[in-house]
C-alpha cells in the first residue's frame, strides 16, 4: 500500500507535455507548496499563466527556451542527467505573469510553485550562480545546491534546493522538521520531496514523522516518486550501491528556513 504521503508518476499527456508528476494544493493537504514535472520533446511546450503563484522553472534535464513577457532565456540547461551532479539553470517567474517553456531537445522540467507575496522580476537563476554545499561527516555526508534558498531575495515565499546523497549515507538527518510559525526557534515550511536514483531501479527510505507519532509513514521510495511533507521530521536513507538525488520545494508564513533537530537524535551531531 502506498503511503498518503508518496505520489507514483503521473506519465500523462497534456496537450504537448507528459505530465510526470503534480501535487497542487487543490489535490493534496498542502497550502502553499505546489509541484509539477513536466517532459517536453524537441520543439514541444507547455504553457501557464500564473495567478496567485510564483514559479521556478527548473531545467532539470536537457535544454529548454523560456519566454516570459519580453524575456526569451534561450537554450538554458546544463545536464542530460541529474547524476551528472552539476548546477543548472532556473528561471524565476512572479504571479500574475504568463510563460511559455519550448523544448530544444528532451527535457524534463520541474515548475516548483508558492503564494506570491509579492511581484517581482522575472530572472534567470545562472548554474554558475547557485551555491553548491557539502553537509554532514560519517555517514550522513550530501551534497546541495541552493537554487533559491532563503538568502536569496528572489523569491517572495518560494525556496529550492537539490540534494545528492550516496549511497550507505543519510540526508535530511538528523531528523529535522520546519513545521511550527514560531521564529526565531522554528519556521513553518511545507515541503515536497521530487526523488531519482540511480541506477533506477533503486529506492531510499524515508519517514515522515511527528514527535506524538500522530504522522508516522516510512516508504519505500522509487525512481520519480514524489514524498509530500506537510508537517514532520523526513529524514532520508540511502542503500549501498545507489546515488539518491531529491529537488526539494519549501514554502509557508515566513520565508525563513529554521529548523527543528529531533532531540532523540540531535547528539549525532557532536561526535568529533
Ligand atoms: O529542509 C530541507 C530538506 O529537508 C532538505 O533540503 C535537507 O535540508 C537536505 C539535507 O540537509 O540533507
Amino acid at each position: 500500500m502506498v503511503s498518503h504521503l508518496q505520489r507514483k508518476p503521473l506519465n500523462e499527456m497534456r496537450g504537448e507535455a507528459k505530465i510526470l508528476q503534480e501535487v497542487m494544493k487543490r489535490d493534496s493537504r498542502l497550502r502553499y507548496v505546489g509541484f509539477r514535472l513536466i517532459e517536453l520533446a524537441p520543439g514541444a511546450s507547455y504553457e501557464e499563466a500564473l495567478t496567485e503563484d510564483e514559479c521556478c522553472i527548473v531545467a532539470l534535464t536537457g535544454r529548454i527556451d523560456v519566454t516570459q513577457g519580453e524575456h526569451v532565456f534561450a537554450n538554458i540547461g546544463t545536464r542530460e542527467s541529474v547524476f551528472d551532479r552539476k548546477a543548472t539553470d532556473s528561471v524565476f517567474v512572479s504571479g500574475g505573469r504568463s510563460f511559455k517553456v519550448q523544448g530544444r531537445s528532451e527535457a524534463k522540467v520541474a515548475l516548483c510553485y508558492s503564494p506570491s507575496v509579492k511581484p517581482l522580476p522575472t530572472k534567470l537563476i545562472k548554474a554558475e550562480d547557485v551555491g553548491t554545499e557539502e553537509r554532514g561527516k560519517y555517514q550522513n555526508k550530501r551534497t546541495v545546491h541552493n537554487i533559491l534558498p532563503d538568502s536569496d531575495s528572489s523569491a517572495s515565499s518560494l525556496l529550492v534546493v537539490e540534494v545528492y546523497t550516496e549511497g550507505g549515507n543519510f540526508s535530511s538527518y538528523p531528523p529535522h522538521k520546519h513545521d511550527r510559525d514560531n521564529l526565531p526557534q522554528e519556521s513553518f515550511l511545507e515541503e515536497t520531496y521530487y526523488h531519482e536514483l540511480d541506477p533506477q531501479q533503486g529506492f531510499v527510505f524515508q519517514r515522515v514523522y511527528t514527535d506524538d507519532r500522530s504522522l508516522d509513514e516510512t516508504m519505500a521510495v522509487e525512481h520519480g516518486d514524489v514524498v509530500i511533507v506537510p508537517v514532520g521530521y523526513h529524514p532520508v536513507g540511502v542503500p549501498d550501491g545507489y546515488s539518491s538525488y531529491y529537488l526539494n520545494v519549501m514554502a509557508g508564513p515566513q520565508r525563513v528556513w529554521k529548523f527543528h533537530n529531533d532531540p532523540d537524535h540531535e547528539w549525532i551531531l557532536n561526535r568529533k
